[in-house]
């Protein structure tokens, strides 16, 4: 079994780094080849003695195994962090490529100390930096250039950014403010980054001044010089941001935007394409601060970790609850002819410990914290699983956009994944994983993350005999002579001590087999369960979406149920008009009938009275054809206009009213 060569589809290449264990008196559980020279590539594991039920060693491949002596420099100069660093810098006149270096396990394996160092150690973050300033050396853009440059690094950039120089952000955070500020935004600024919240914090949030002198210096990296594009001209520019319960968190942004009382609502960031990058996403809307040499990059670095959310559990008194991301872009163009900047980024990852959460004593937020953590692993180990199966022939798709966690450690790994039309094609990233595991720490959490983050996987059984070959051989032992003597001469001494044998064998390969199966079993049933919360987190995500659009369908009923209540008020009003017009028009009759009348009973004083009563009946009469002739018109109306109803009432009031005042 060999991982698989470097020219195959994989991913990442994969690293497996043994930590010295902090449990001296437990069983070890893992054993390493032995090779006479290079680094070995092979572990196999086995099941403590006092775990029955699992019998079958498991053997796993990576790229290369690190054992417990190793040293960090060791790490640094083993996992092909040197090749990323070429690869973002670039080779001559083109552009950079991006990369990814990440470490997993689980929690206390030594993820953070790999990738941070410890007080004394440097981690290969440090390391890395290091390295990339001093390759870039007196190609990088000088500081007392930058404000002339500054304006072009910040128009290049296609993630609405805010950008900084270094000492301009660190004089808002540590030094005293009064210094000259200035941030800039990229093109297209993310609405919610109000530059004024960060360069107008009351106070800010004043800390002590991270000392690079009080940084652990050590290992040295002054032999890893890479050789940098002679033609190019460099910026280098640091973000940081941290994965928490699924949502993007910068984390360069809160320390100094601080409020009146001294808090700040994180805002989460969208991972996205954007007007700049249709096609590609990029997390939108960071602080983005510019570096000009290795002392500032270091002092953001920490600021950045400081922020970084962590709580103390059960597993591990300073456990990262969060998935941590470092980022240093390198900004690249033509020293001579100038001309726009490329960026390729270099992203280093402390992912969150894997842990059960019935080990951790957690409760609460912290017990949901881990959950989230849990489940973006799993994403993660599916993922991971996929492109192992895949170099063996399968042609499954990587499932990367169930969660933040995947998505941003997955986009980039594929050629133009989402843009067919763009001429702009960049090259997938090269990716590195670490896996860090304590051989005599808990048997189940490791094996289940070596099993999906290993390159290749055998399965294989103990050479130790069974209990029932024992007991059989004990058997054939004490049976043999006794057979011999009391031999019935149908069959010999010798043919049934080989048929006994013949059983045992019989009986250890069945043995055997069983042991494959229940283990593969217990994959299958992993695996299952695994599914199982896929789908559950699938049906889950249905429900909100189908709350969602109940939700938006019930809003656009309730604007079509107002745009037709306001069109039959207005069908009212329009009736109501109709209506009081036509009132008037009987009233000016009435009122015209009423004056006939006044003047000829006045007029005819003394007369007897009949040409007057004759006129008020032909009024009359004229009156009772008008209202019959409405009323005609009345019902053909009636029986064309949807107001049907109301113009009943309407006519019946007209009737009651005119009535009313035809009435003496
Ligand atoms: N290779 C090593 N050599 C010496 N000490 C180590 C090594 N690996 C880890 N440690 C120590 O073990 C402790 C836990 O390690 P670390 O914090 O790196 O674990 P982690 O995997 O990042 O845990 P979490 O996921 O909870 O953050 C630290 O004190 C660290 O210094």
């Amino acid at each position: 079994m060999e991982p698989p060569s470097k020219s195959s589809a994989s991913l990442f290449d994969v690293y497996l780094r043994l930590r010295p264990s902090f449990h001296p008196n437990a069983e070890r559980f893992m054993d390493v080849e032995e090779l006479e020279s290079g680094l070995p590539k092979h572990i196999t594991i086995k099941p403590p003695a006092s775990d029955q039920r699992k019998r079958a060693v498991e053997k796993f491949a990576f790229t290369s195994v690190f054992q417990e002596d190793a040293k960090q420099i060791d790490l640094f100069e083993g996992t092909g962090v040197v090749p990323l660093i070429e690869g973002v810098l670039g080779p001559e006149n083109k552009e950079g490529r991006d990369g990814l270096l990440a470490t997993l396990g689980v929690t206390g394996s030594g993820k953070s100390h790999t990738i941070l160092g410890s007080k004394s150690q440097r981690g290969l973050t440090q390391m890395t930096l290091d390295v990339l300033f001093q390759s870039t050396g007196s190609q990088l853009v000088h500081p007392s250039c930058i404000n002339a440059v500054f304006p072009s690094i910040a128009a290049a950039d296609v993630s609405e950014a805010q950008l900084f120089p270094a000492a301009v952000y660190l004089d808002n955070i540590y030094g005293d403010g009064q210094s000259e500020r200035g941030g800039y935004n990229s093109r297209a600024q993310t609405p919610m980054m109000e530059r004024s919240s960060f360069l107008s914090a009351p106070g800010g949030s004043r800390r002590n001044i991270p000392r690079p002198s009080a940084l652990p210096q050590s290992p040295s990296v002054q032999d890893f010089v890479v050789e940098a594009d002679q033609t190019a001209e460099y910026a280098l520019v640091v973000s940081m941001y941290e994965v928490y319960n699924d949502r993007i968190f910068d984390l360069l942004t809160a320390s100094m935007s601080t409020n009146k009382i001294g808090t700040y609502k994180r805002r989460a960031l969208l991972f996205k394409s954007t007007e700049q990058s249709p096609d590609r996403k990029v997390v939108a809307g960071l602080r983005k601060v510019v570096c000009s040499n290795l002392d500032e990059a270091l002092m953001v670095l920490e600021t950045g970790l400081l922020e970084r959310r962590v709580a103390g559990t059960g597993s591990n008194a300073v456990s990262s609850r969060s998935h941590g991301f470092f980022c240093v872009e390198v900004k690249k163009r033509n020293r001579v002819q100038k001309g726009p900047w490329s960026s390729s980024t270099l992203t280093i990852v402390d992912l969150a410990g894997s842990e059960r959460a019935r080990n951790a004593k957690t409760a609460g937020a912290t017990l949901a914290e881990a959950g989230k953590i849990n489940e973006s692993l799993m994403y993660l180990g599916q993922c991971m699983q996929m492109q192992s199966d895949n170099q063996e022939g399968s042609k499954n798709i990587v499932p990367f956009r169930q969660c933040k966690l995947t998505e941003l450690l997955f986009s980039n790994s594929f050629p133009n994944a989402s843009n067919h039309h763009s001429h702009h094609h960049r090259n997938p990233q090269k990716a590195i994983m670490i896996v860090t595991a304590d051989p005599m720490g808990d048997f189940n959490a490791t094996s289940q993350i070596l099993r999906y983050s290993a390159l290749a996987r055998e399965v294989t059984i103990p050479r130790i005999p069974s209990v029932t070959s024992t007991i059989l051989s004990g058997a054939v032992l004490q049976n043999g002579p006794k057979h011999h003597g009391n031999s019935s001469g149908r069959s010999s001494p010798t043919a049934l001590h080989e048929e006994l044998e013949h059983a045992q064998q019989e009986v250890a390969r069945l043995n055997e087999e069983l042991d494959v199966i229940s283990l593969q079993l217990q994959e299958e049933t992993s695996r299952r369960q695994n599914a199982e919360h896929s789908w559950h987190a699938a049906t889950s995500n249905l429900e909100t979406l189908e709350a969602e659009i109940r939700e938006q369908c019930f809003a656009e009923m309730e604007e079509r149920i107002e745009a037709e209540r306001r069109r039959w008020k207005g069908a009212w009003d329009e009736e109501n008009d109709r209506q009081d017009e036509h009132i008037d028009r009987k009233i000016e009759i009435l009122a015209r009938g009423i004056n006939v009348y006044e003047d000829e009973t006045s007029g005819a004083g003394e007369g007897d009275g009949a040409p007057a009563d004759d006129r008020f009946e032909g009024l009359e009469r004229e009156n009772q054809m008008l209202k019959r002739k409405l009323d005609d018109l009345e019902r053909e109306k009636l029986s064309r206009s949807p107001s049907k109803k109301m113009r009943v009432l309407k006519s019946k009031k007209w009737e009651v009213d005119s009535g009313e005042n035809l009435s003496p």
